[in-house]
């Protein structure tokens, strides 16, 4: 079996790449990094340590990679012959995959009439049905219609904590034991892809909602109060008792609004949140806040971990998000001259004013009565 995978990185290598291994596919990265490209075709194979007391290796091998930049032609043909393809590339990448993911499936469509699943696996809600929308606008109407019939695009939710690492070996990845992969059933087309590790459903939303809105608002909490506390690392971060009382808030409140919204079992929401925090405080990983507050224009967006979740709490409760407030105040504070999102955020801020600059990234309207509670939280002492 084939698999082609967009973007070897931390999740990429870490974590599709190794259950794909598992389940018995062939997987080819495409990724535009060339040094990580040539490394995989040279060395043919790679290790996966768990970020555990015994840190157990396992090796992914059967892999393959190609420059999409160099050698677009060979990403077509592998679309052509694959089973399954998957992308981790992160949201702002999909749009850029696409037009060679459309080029693919009109080859294939044109040369075999075999079904196809492409499966994104970003934090993003909606994060395949966003990269089908970016792939039709490839495509002309009568090559919709083919491919339509053809070709399926489940949303999916992924979870694994992957820090950015250096080692002498390049491909080596150190990962959390931890995972969860789920994706959405009533879209696949022809035969359910066969790995261990994926779990099916029905309806996709209260899952990915639950993992954008737990695992990644207290993600993000930690990054961005830690950060302006002047931390480096989240384990620094989460051991601060200060950082604690915020994402235990944060965390509640979005609990809240998931529960209610969804009909979540209480206690079991409380289980899957206390996990979470520990995962945060696993001493076996180093994670910069750097990678964890990194865009936080796409993390202020409407439908994201911070916004979304702290406008849902007000709709169910009629209370003021005060924890996710005090976390987005501290997101539009959040500054890093390597990251391009906070630069252009901190300069929209400075041109615009904050309720400006918020409004832009938020999608919030003027008088949504989040937008007050965000910016008493932003000009309070002491944030
Ligand atoms: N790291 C984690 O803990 C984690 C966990 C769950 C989900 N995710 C999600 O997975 C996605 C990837 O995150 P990551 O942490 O692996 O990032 P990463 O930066 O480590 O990996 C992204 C890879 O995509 C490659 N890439 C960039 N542009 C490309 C292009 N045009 N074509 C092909 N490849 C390209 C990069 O070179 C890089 O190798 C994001 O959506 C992220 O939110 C990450
Ligand atoms: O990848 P991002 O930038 O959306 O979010 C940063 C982290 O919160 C994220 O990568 C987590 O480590 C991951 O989502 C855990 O499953």
């Amino acid at each position: 079996m084939e698999a082609v995978h967009f973007g070897a990185g931390n999740i990429g290598r870490g974590f599709i790449g190794l259950l794909l291994h598992q389940a018995g596919y062939h997987t080819t990265f495409v990724d535009v990094n060339e040094a990580v490209i040539k490394e995989i075709n040279e060395k043919k194979q790679y290790t996966v340590v768990l970020a555990t007391e015994e840190s157990e290796s396992l090796t992914v091998k059967n892999i393959s990679g190609i420059n999409s930049i160099q050698d677009p032609g060979k990403v077509i043909q592998a679309i052509v012959h694959a089973d399954m393809i998957t992308t981790a590339v992160g949201p702002n990448v999909l749009p850029i995959i696409a037009g060679l993911i459309a080029k693919g499936l009109k080859e294939r469509a044109k040369t075999t009439n075999q079904p196809l699943n492409i499966i994104a696996c970003e934090n993003m809600v909606g994060g395949t049905s966003f990269l089908k929308e970016k792939v039709y606008e490839h495509l002309t109407q009568e090559e919709k219609t083919t491919i339509d019939n053809l070709f399926g695009f489940p949303d999916a939710a992924v979870d694994r904590i992957v820090p950015n690492q250096k080692h002498d070996n390049l491909l080596q990845v150190s990962v959390e034991p931890y995972y969860e992969w789920v994706v959405e059933e009533p879209a696949i087309k022809g035969t359910k892809p066969d790995v261990n590790g994926i779990t099916f459903v029905d309806d996709l939303t209260p899952y990915i909602e639950r993992k954008l809105f737990t695992v990644n608002s207290g993600h993000a909490a930690v990054a961005y109060v830690g950060h302006q506390m002047g931390y480096q690392t989240i384990t620094e971060a989460i051991n601060d008792e200060k950082v604690q009382e915020i994402i235990k808030g944060a965390l509640h409140e979005s609990g809240e609004a998931l529960i209610r919204t969804y009909d979540f079992n209480r206690e079991e929401h409380q289980a899957y949140t206390e996990k979470i925090i520990g995962r945060f405080m696993n001493p076996y990983i180093s994670d910069e806040i750097t990678r964890v507050a990194r865009g936080p224009i796409r993390k202020l967006g409407a439908r994201e971990r911070l916004i979304r979740p702290a406008s849902m709490y007000m709709d169910v409760t009629g209370k003021e998000p005060t924890y996710l407030a005090k976390t987005i105040a501290a997101a539009l504070k959040f500054t890093n001259e390597q990251d391009n999102e906070a630069v252009k955020l901190q300069k929209m801020i400075a041109d615009q004013g904050v309720q400006e600059a918020l409004k832009e990234v938020s999608g919030l309207e003027a008088g949504h009565p989040l937008l007050k509670v965000i910016l008493n939280a932003y000009n309070e002492r002491g944030d």
